[in-house]
């Protein structure tokens, strides 16, 4: 009895003693947080998993282990596996690829909560490997995520690539480049046919390059790949590394197969192109007078301690990522929907007609057109319209990002979704276009005065939305409208080898590019203008 009696005493006082050398050693504020802590550790957890369970998710194809909904894109075109997958899910689902979730966006009433209702949210860019190293690790404006940066950066360039300033050089440029096409039409043997493609990627490719660097730009760099061959290595490369998704392994394949050396490889090319006209422009830059002074030399200007300050001076290597910007962003867009177009007129001889009596009818019996001519030609602007829709260069527009949680068609969004809008089956959605969707046909626009590029209702989306909109939305489509002008006002066209204009091949290749896989070669003959 008294033992127990003690043993109970002497437990209490054991107990009693370890309590007080816990206070000893603890002080009891101290406890105190981390009692408060631990319970507000609880209450987090409790309310995460509780709104864990209130979300409500996209439709979500089923998926496999690691992969995820991977194995449903395989063998084609990304923007007909996300078309197809979209009949049967609906036009927002929720893929997953390996470690990423990716909202795939596929209807106008879609389109228009992603660049309207939440633009905010959903404005930023994901990173992957391959923008990450071409733009000096984002430091420009096209694929950079959200920031005042990326803001900055496309201000830069939106005012002084494409504003009012560089305009009268742009337009310039565009004239003569046109007389340069025309005069290798003119050249080119009798009755044979010539490659348009390589003909529209010559003028572009020119046409940004000379706004960009001025007469010092030369076809043939002095040394290394020329632009083409670069620019075709960086489609390849925009596709994205394994590792970009499966972060545990994917690095590990991407340096086995060789495609980290190829980024490197191609990077320090595309660098060493860019510094040779830096060089050159720096040599010159106190001999040339305002008015000569092209995008180079602005930029130039604004790296300098005289002309900028503070955050307002630019680096080295933003001057170089928003070069690499107007060349991933601007010629191979506008060179492939000129091809489209282009097939798209002598596919139909109704439209080649139409649009070929209008154009001469405007421009009358002259020697040039010019940009007011072209302004008139309202039947040529839905020909290049119509083009836009049913072929949009960049079918899955560049991937956004959602910065934040936020909903879009009363779904969850979280936060780092990317988010894919298949800008090529938004344009060619029965349900807005109706029976005739698939079919070339640019009357389709005459009652529709509303649906431009970026119109309210976003039924057509070639050049994006939101704040991330393509800022050549004006431009571009007005240089196609010049090409296409002259080309139809000086030549008459035919396929070569009989082949019936309807039955034009017209499939198509890529994945982030969308481009016509046979290059357009037709016979050109010169009008001759009766009386
Ligand atoms: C037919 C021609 C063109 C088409 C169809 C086109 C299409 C697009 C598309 C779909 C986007 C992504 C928009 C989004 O994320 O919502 C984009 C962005 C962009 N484009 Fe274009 N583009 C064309 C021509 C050009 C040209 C000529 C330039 C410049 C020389 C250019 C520069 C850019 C830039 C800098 C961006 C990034 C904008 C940003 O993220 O803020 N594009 N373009």
């Amino acid at each position: 009895m008294n033992v127990h009696k003690l043993g109970i005493r002497k437990s209490n006082q054991l107990t009693t003693t370890s309590h007080m050398e816990i206070f000893s050693i603890f002080p009891s504020w101290l406890l105190t947080t981390i009692l408060v802590l631990f319970c507000i550790f609880l209450y987090t957890l409790k309310s995460n998993s509780s709104s864990m369970v209130a979300l409500k998710l996209p439709p979500n194809p089923p998926k496999l282990p690691i992969i995820g909904n991977m194995h449903q894109l395989l063998g084609q075109p990304r923007h007909l596996a996300f078309w197809k997958l979209s009949q049967e899910y609906g036009p927002i689902m929720l893929l997953n690829i390996g470690s990423k979730s990716c909202l795939i966006i596929s209807s106008s009433t879609m389109a228009k909560q992603v660049f309207k209702d939440q633009d905010h949210i959903l404005c930023s860019r994901p990173i992957s490997k391959t923008t990450k190293r071409l733009t000096y690790n984002y430091v420009d404006a096209a694929f950079s995520p959200h920031s005042n940066h990326s803001k900055k950066m496309r201000k830069v360039l939106v005012s002084e690539f494409m504003g009012p300033k560089r305009a009268r050089v742009s337009n310039h440029v565009l004239l003569t480049e046109v007389e340069i096409m025309l005069r290798s039409v003119s050249l080119h043997p009798s009755n044979s046919a010539i490659n348009l493609n390589e003909l529209f990627l010559a003028l572009v490719k020119a046409l940004i390059c000379k706004v960009a660097f001025g007469s010092s730009y030369r076809e043939q760099p002095l040394k290394g790949p020329s632009l083409e061959v670069m620019l075709d290595e960086v489609m390849e490369l925009m596709n994205p590394f394994l590792g970009d998704f499966f972060p545990w392994f994917g690095p590990i394949f991407d340096q086995i197969s060789g495609r980290n050396h190829k980024l490197e490889k191609l990077f320090s090319n595309l660098d060493a192109y860019i510094q040779t006209y830096i060089d050159e422009h720096h040599n010159h830059i106190g001999q040339v007078y305002d008015e000569d002074k092209d995008f180079l030399h602005t930029l130039l200007e604004l790296s300098s301690t005289e002309n900028a300050s503070g955050d307002d001076r630019l680096t080295i290597g933003e001057i170089k990522s928003l070069i690499v910007d107007i060349f991933l962003g601007g010629i191979d867009t506008t060179f492939t929907t000129t091809v489209w177009a282009m097939s798209e007129i002598i596919r139909s001889p109704r439209v080649m007609q139409k649009v070929q009596s209008e154009i001469r009818n405007c421009a009358g019996r002259k020697q040039k057109i010019d940009e007011t001519d072209v302004s008139k030609m309202t039947y040529l602007k839905m020909v290049v319209k119509e083009t836009l829709r049913l072929h949009p260069p960049a079918a899955l527009l560049l991937p956004h990002e959602s910065l934040s949680h936020c909903q879009v068609g009363g779904y969850d969004v979280l936060p780092e979704t990317m988010v894919i809008i298949n800008g090529w089956a938004i344009g060619r959605d029965p349900s807005t276009w109706g029976k005739n969707a698939a079919e070339f046909y640019p009357e389709r626009f005459e009652n529709l005065d509303q649906v431009e590029f970026r119109g309210g209702n976003y039924d057509m989306v070639p050049f994006g939305g939101g704040r991330r909109t393509c800022p050549a939305i004006k431009t571009a489509p007005a240089t196609i409208e010049f090409i296409i002008a002259n080309l139809l006002y000086w030549y008459d066209w035919k396929i070569p080898g009989g082949v019936k204009n309807e039955d034009l091949d017209m499939v198509e290749e890529g994945s982030l590019l969308i481009t016509k896989k046979l290059p357009l070669c037709l016979i050109p003959t010169k009008h001759i203008w009766e009386g």
